[in-house]
């Protein structure tokens, strides 16, 4: 049997709701679930194969997206909070009971920091943006699978309408470096 990707991936992608403006956001607990409240949709939905990125059971891969931190709130039992690797550039903050991540931050100064990580498939509702891509595809390695199934997994990707790569799209790529060429004065300041 195909290794399962991800639930949003094995089953076909669904293409998101253009007009969507948010939703809940829940822990897997079965009572006093952790709430956060999303005020707009997420952007740059990918797979993320790294090790970090809490992933469904079963899956390979993790479904990750961004929105701005300040779209971003712990609406219930934020108690049950805790970071997962206090020295991670992401502080992805998990359900201390079922260990579901709800959101990651970036506190310190990072391309990307003012964007907070979430999935959304932790939400009640549909419509939130596809993935887009897959990143850290060679990632899942590390973790145990074996490199004979990889062009497989690539395939599958591919079939689903998804580009693979072994970091990240070539569009956060170039959003990384013209970050770090503005900061060490090559590229013109904003
Ligand atoms: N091969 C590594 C890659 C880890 C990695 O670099 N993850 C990316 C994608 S989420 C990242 O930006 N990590 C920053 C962080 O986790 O703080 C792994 O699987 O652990
Ligand atoms: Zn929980
Ligand atoms: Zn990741």
């Amino acid at each position: 049997m195909a290794p399962s990707l991800h639930p949003f991936v094995d089953a076909g992608i669904k293409k998101g709701d253009a007009t969507k403006t948010g939703g809940k956001l829940y822990c897997h607990c079965p009572t006093n679930k952790v709430e956060v409240t999303l005020a707009s949709d997420v952007a740059h939905n990918h797979a993320c194969g790294c090790s970090k990125c809490w992933k469904p059971e079963g899956a390979l891969f993790s479904v990750v997206g961004v929105i701005p931190v300040d779209k971003l709130s712990v609406t219930a039992n934020a108690d049950k909070l805790a970071i997962v690797d206090e020295s991670a550039a992401i502080q992805r903050h998990a359900c201390k009971e079922c260990g579901v991540h709800l959101y990651g931050r970036i506190e310190v100064e990072h391309p990307f920091k003012g964007l907070d990580f979430v999935h959304a498939e932790l939400s009640d509702s549909k419509g939130w943006q596809e993935p887009q891509f897959a990143a850290f595809v060679s990632s899942i390695i590390e973790q145990g699978f074996e490199p004979s199934g990889m062009d497989e997994v690539r395939a599958k990707f591919k079939k689903e309408g998804l580009e693979t790569y072994d970091v990240l799209s070539p569009a956060l790529m170039d959003l990384i470096a013209t970050h770090t060429g503005r900061k060490n004065g090559k590229l013109a300041k904003l």
